[in-house]
């Protein structure tokens, strides 16, 4: 019938077939029913191109994996963490959303929410800073995507301006989600949200370690990571939006560890004070005291944000 040569949509789709009986199809989008476009960026198993859809002309982001370079590199578990964990996300504007997966015989394909901004650190260091009513708003917006992350039962594990995308409303999208950790449900005491410690192994080590500059204490301590470890990089993150730096950073891995370890980290003149308090609150060693989601959300710092769908309606903030 014509909808396979469309292409229809992936997914199910409710028809009337020719006896007038309805009739459930399951159709798969495939490489044909996109036409690429430029390389967005490249990833170390991974490209990434804007494409059209040929049938609805909607635009996306497709990331292009190489099956031989994934299992040479022995990333497998990493391609189908990412799917799980896009797969469990696709309720919330600030996530980058996964519409369709397909592969032909050399490459896996993803096809995700197009964020035509690029990199909130690409902005960061064009403007060497943030002001307050920006890092404001897009503390504001990322805080939002970690609680619907964590009320997912998911903990990124590796947040960082690199892995903040915008797309052309200027409103952001968080990607990288192959090193994500999926709480199992039967684990957790099934509210979704509260427990800090969520996540922490019992059993098994951690095997995955995020960016040194934003790595929790408590990973490089005990080797686990929890919920309350996507918070401490968040602090990092509002610092680093203020200050144009990440609080800690040394010369090389190690010593930047330290300094975390250490807690060895000081606020540059004229930081905000409201921000200071804020990240003072967050960047403390034992994750059981770390400021939780709800209390960060009604510190003074955020005093003026309406959170909900109202944060991602508004009109982002000109970048000074
Ligand atoms: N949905 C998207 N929209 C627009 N650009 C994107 C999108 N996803 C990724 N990119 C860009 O493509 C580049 C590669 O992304 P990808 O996730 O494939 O690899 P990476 O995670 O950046 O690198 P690595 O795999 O080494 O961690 C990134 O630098 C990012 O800026
Ligand atoms: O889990 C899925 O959705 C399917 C299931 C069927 C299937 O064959 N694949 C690909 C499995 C796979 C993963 C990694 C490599 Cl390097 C090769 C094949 C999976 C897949 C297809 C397209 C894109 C990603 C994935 Cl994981």
């Amino acid at each position: 019938e014509d909808w396979k040569e469309k292409g229809a949509a992936t997914g199910i789709r409710q028809e009337i077939d020719q006896n007038g009986r309805p009739v459930t199809r399951v159709v798969k989008k495939g490489v044909k029913d996109f036409s690429f476009g430029r390389t967005l960026g490249e990833g170390s198993y991974s490209t990434v191109l804007a494409a059209t859809d040929r049938q609805t002309l909607r635009e996306y982001a497709i990331k292009v994996l190489d099956k031989r370079h994934i299992i040479k590199e022995k990333k497998v578990k990493y391609v189908n963490i990412e799917k799980d964990t896009l797969n469990r996300l696709t309720e919330h504007p600030g996530i980058v959303r996964l519409y369709y997966t397909f592969q032909d015989e050399r490459s896996l394909y993803f096809v995700l929410d197009l964020a035509s901004g690029g990199e909130l650190l690409g902005f960061l260091k064009k403007m060497t800073s943030f002001d307050v009513e920006c890092t404001r708003f897009y503390g504001a917006q990322i805080l939002d995507a970690i609680d619907y992350m964590h009320s997912r039962g998911v903990i990124h594990r590796d947040l960082k301006p690199e892995n903040v995308l915008l797309d052309d409303q200027m409103h952001i999208k968080i990607t990288d989600f192959g090193t994500a950790k999926i709480l199992d449900p039967k684990k957790t005491n099934g509210t979704g949200s509260g427990d800090p410690l969520e996540g922490m192994e019992t059993e098994r080590a951690q095997s995955f370690v995020g960016t040194a500059e934003y790595v929790s204490p408590e990973l490089l301590t005990d080797k686990n990571a929890c919920k309350a470890s996507d918070l401490w990089a968040f602090g990092c993150i509002i610092y680093q939006l203020l200050a144009g730096r990440p609080p800690f950073k040394a010369a090389n891995e190690y010593q930047t560890f330290q300094k975390i370890v250490g807690l060895e980290y000081a606020f540059p003149d004229g930081f905000p004070s409201l921000a200071k308090d804020l990240v003072e609150r967050l960047l403390v060693l034992d994750p059981i005291t770390r400021l939780p989601i709800e209390h960060i959300k009604s510190h003074p710092f955020f005093d003026g944000i309406v959170w909900g769908k109202g944060l991602w309606k508004q009109k982002a903030p000109r970048l000074k």
